[in-house]
């Protein structure tokens, strides 16, 4: 849907708005104004009409006059007499004259207005042209308004009188009716009006110079709006004109059309923020989705790309190799002493250890390779060309090397090192899990042939792997397909010369394979984890063995069984063996486990802890393999284990090397002082039997005595021994 954009929604609201208000305002400026016209015209109106009345009831005078004059032939008697019932009953006129010839003669009242006695009208400039004008027209004229002689403005009504003179009609003169101009004003309500605030201005059109004469004015000058009617007067057109200022009028206007635009404005802003807040969201929500995004495709802590980024350009550089024909490598590898560093040092440490190599490692490659942290410590590097797998060598070397440099923390120097495993694309590989596999196996190649070092992916690490996914996948299955058996290998004790226990060894009824041995498939169980429950397994067998040998014998043998790192790490361990022995009902005493020196020296504190455990529960401990694991002497007076195993190897030489016999004795002795008891295990020859009996060895195990056989032929292997 079209949504049109937010300045132009606003701009139209604004205009629409200031448009409505401006109308609206001028509309109602409109109506006032109209109103105010209609109450002046209504105004004017009314005063003129009254002025009208006003005038004309006081002109009727000289009719009434001008016809006494008619009746007595040209004169009136008692005159006076006869004024004086006419001003009585006629209100608003000042005097009444007869002029003959024009020439006024007598004036009612006199007193005051003598001075116009004998003044001829008709020789007087500045009214001889409107007498002239009522002769000639005979009509009543009003002339004026006049300075009067005697004093006062005022207008005066003339009536022509004419007699019949046979057919002609001979000026008599004129019956004239003073009226004083305010006396007519009074009839009005102009001073009233003038008085709320209103204006006029009466005028008349000279007749000498047609000019517009002001009459009578208010105080103040008209002003608009003003409306103007006519007054009609006899012979003459007056107008009155009514004004009254509109104040504050404009004012309103303007602020009627400032308030419009003002609303207008306030309006059309809270519409911009109104429609901001979708745009604000939309905003939030995109850069939101970046950081998700961020998240989904970065390490948060090393800002490197992650699996899923690497995948993408994987695929990507895949598809661009198969397309161009050049080719790229993919190189993995993990930090070989990383886990020490984060188990002594701390995981903040550890953090600042991976942000730093992941610095070094960005400048180690091109800016269009990839380097990506897939795991906690485990690196990829995608060289997205590399012409040749000499190129992708010379940039693992070069990793290494970074990643071996120094590194400071904490004010402590500390280093890590690393074994690259590479693989080469499309030669090795063209999807991405193979290639990613790849890379893992030759790592793990490397890592075998010591720190510090690169492999190529090859077919044989290829085999090797293969076998390794059919030996897991078979592990699977093992412990419930009952492939599982376990061998047992008397020790001899060279105290009572005589086979005192047995050692557990497990073997694997393979279905393709035949019977294999640990070494086969207890590494890959180890790497898988799956070791847990054929751990568990091989206790459960060892108690149901023990237990049963009691019960058919009366006797109570101990036997030994090995521990994996991965299970003597288990938290679970302890109580599970605990419920085994409970279980089967045996004596904790028979059972005996075996932990490698190597297994124990990857955390001491917490193996002590476990051992203790163990002393407590009342099962032996042995260290197995020992002197291969690098113990010091005083890290064994802190381990609380009954027994040591010396490892084979120093065993296999004894009669003939001279450094392995010091070794052997220095070992048994040092265990002795801690009052440890030492087996010896790998013993094949008599010589071997009769030097570790002479050194004071307390046990031993090898083939000399017994290989490790099967449960049911124990007996038989027991008989053999010497
Ligand atoms: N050449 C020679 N070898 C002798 C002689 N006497 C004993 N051996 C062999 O030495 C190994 C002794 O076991 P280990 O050191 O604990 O070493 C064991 C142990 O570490 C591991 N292993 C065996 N069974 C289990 C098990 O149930 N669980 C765990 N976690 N590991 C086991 O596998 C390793 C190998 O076991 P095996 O192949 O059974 O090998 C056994 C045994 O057959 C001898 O005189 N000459």
């Amino acid at each position: 849907m079209y949504l049109p954009n937010r300045r132009v929604i606003c701009g139209a609201l604004f205009l629409l708005i200031s448009s409505i208000g401006i109308y609206w305002t001028h509309m109602s400026h409109a109506l006032n104004a109209q109103a105010q016209h209609l109450l002046l015209s209504d105004i004017v109106n009314a005063q003129a009409k009254a002025f009208e009345r006003r005038l004309s009831q006081s002109l009727s005078a000289t009719h009434i006059l001008a016809l006494e004059v008619q009746q007595q032939n040209g004169r009136i008697d008692d005159f006076d007499h006869f004024s004086e019932e006419v001003l009585r009953s006629i209100g608003g006129i000042s005097n009444l004259q007869l002029a003959p010839d024009g020439i006024i003669q007598k004036i009612y009242p006199l007193l005051g207005n003598e001075k116009a006695i004998g003044h001829n009208i008709l020789k007087d400039d500045k009214r001889r042209q409107e007498a002239l004008s009522a002769i000639k027209e005979k009509k009543l004229t009003l002339a004026g308004p006049f300075k009067l002689i005697q004093g006062g403005v005022a207008v005066i009504g003339r009536n022509p009188v004419f007699f019949r003179d046979g057919n002609k009609q001979v000026f008599w003169g004129f019956t004239s009716a003073l009226i004083y101009l305010d006396d007519l004003l009074a009839s009005t309500e102009l001073d009233l009006l003038q008085s709320k605030g209103y204006r006029y201005q009466l005028t008349r059109q000279s007749p000498d110079t047609s000019e517009t004469e002001v009459i009578a004015a208010s105080r103040e000058p008209i002003v608009s709006p003003h409306r103007t009617s006519t007054v009609n007067v006899p012979n003459a057109t007056w107008q009155i004109t009514i004004s009254h200022p509109m104040e504050g009028s404009t004012w309103r206007a303007a602020l009627g059309y400032l308030t419009s635009i003002t609303i207008a404005l306030f309006g059309s802003w809270a519409m911009w923020f109104v429609l901001r807040q979708p745009e604000k969201l939309q905003t939030i929500v995109k850069q939101k989705t970046h950081e998700l995004e961020k998240f989904a495709l970065y390490d948060y802590l090393t800002g490197l790309a992650n699996r899923r980024l690497l995948n993408e350009h994987l695929e990507r550089v895949i598809q661009q190799t198969e397309y161009c024909g050049n080719s790229a490598a993919l190189l993995s590898f993990d930090l070989d002493d990383f886990k020490r560093i984060n188990d002594s040092q701390g995981h903040e440490v550890g953090d600042g250890v991976l942000q730093q190599i992941s610095h070094r490692l960005n400048s180690v490659v091109n800016k269009s390779d990839i380097v990506a942290r897939i795991g906690g410590d485990e690196f990829t590097v995608l060289l997205s060309t590399s012409d040749s797998a000499f190129d992708a060598g010379r940039i693992a070397e070069r990793l290494i090397n970074v990643i071996s440099e120094p590194i400071f923390l904490n004010n402590k120097e500390l280093s890590v090192s690393a074994s690259v495993g590479i693989t080469m694309i499309p030669s090795d590989g063209n999807d991405v899990s193979t290639l990613l596999r790849n890379a893992d196996m030759a790592m793990y190649s490397a890592k075998k042939s010591g720190k510090r070092n690169y492999h190529f992916f090859n077919k044989a690490l290829q085999k090797k792997a293969l076998y390794k996914m059919s030996i897991e996948e078979g592990l699977d299955t093992a412990i419930s397909k009952k492939q599982f058996v376990l061998h047992y290998q008397p020790i001899f004790s060279f105290d009572s010369n005589k086979l005192c226990c047995y050692e557990a060894l497990i073997r694997w009824n393979h279905p393709r394979e035949g019977l294999l041995y640990p070494e086969r498939f207890i590494g890959i169980a180890e790497e898988s984890g799956k070791i847990k429950d054929i751990g568990y397994w091989v206790i459960q067998e060892v108690c149901d063995v023990i237990k049963m040998h009691q019960l058919h014998t009366g006797d109570s043998y101990r036997v030994a069984v090995n521990l994996s790192p991965r299970q003597f790490n288990d938290p679970d361990l302890l109580e599970n063996i605990r419920r085994i022995i409970l279980n089967v009902g045996i004596d904790a005493r028979s059972l005996e486990i075996e932990i490698t020196e190597s297994t124990l020296m990857e955390n001491v504190e917490s193996a002590i802890h476990t051992l203790h455990q163990f002393k407590e529960l009342g099962i032996t401990v042995a260290i197995d393999d020992f002197g291969t694991g690098y113990s010091s002497l005083a890290m064994l007076k802190r381990l609380p284990v009954d027994k040591l195993k010396i490892d084979r190897s120093f065993v296999k030489d004894l009669s003939s090397n001279n450094s392995d016999q010091k070794i052997v004795q220095a070992l048994i002795s040092m265990a002795h002082t801690l009052q440890i008891s030492v087996i010896a295990e790998g013993i094949e020859t008599q010589e071997q039997f009769n030097l570790l009996q002479q050194y004071g060895c307390d046990f031993g195990q090898g083939y000399l005595f017994s290989k490790p056989v099967p449960i049911t032929e124990l007996n038989e292997a027991m008989s053999t021994v010497i």
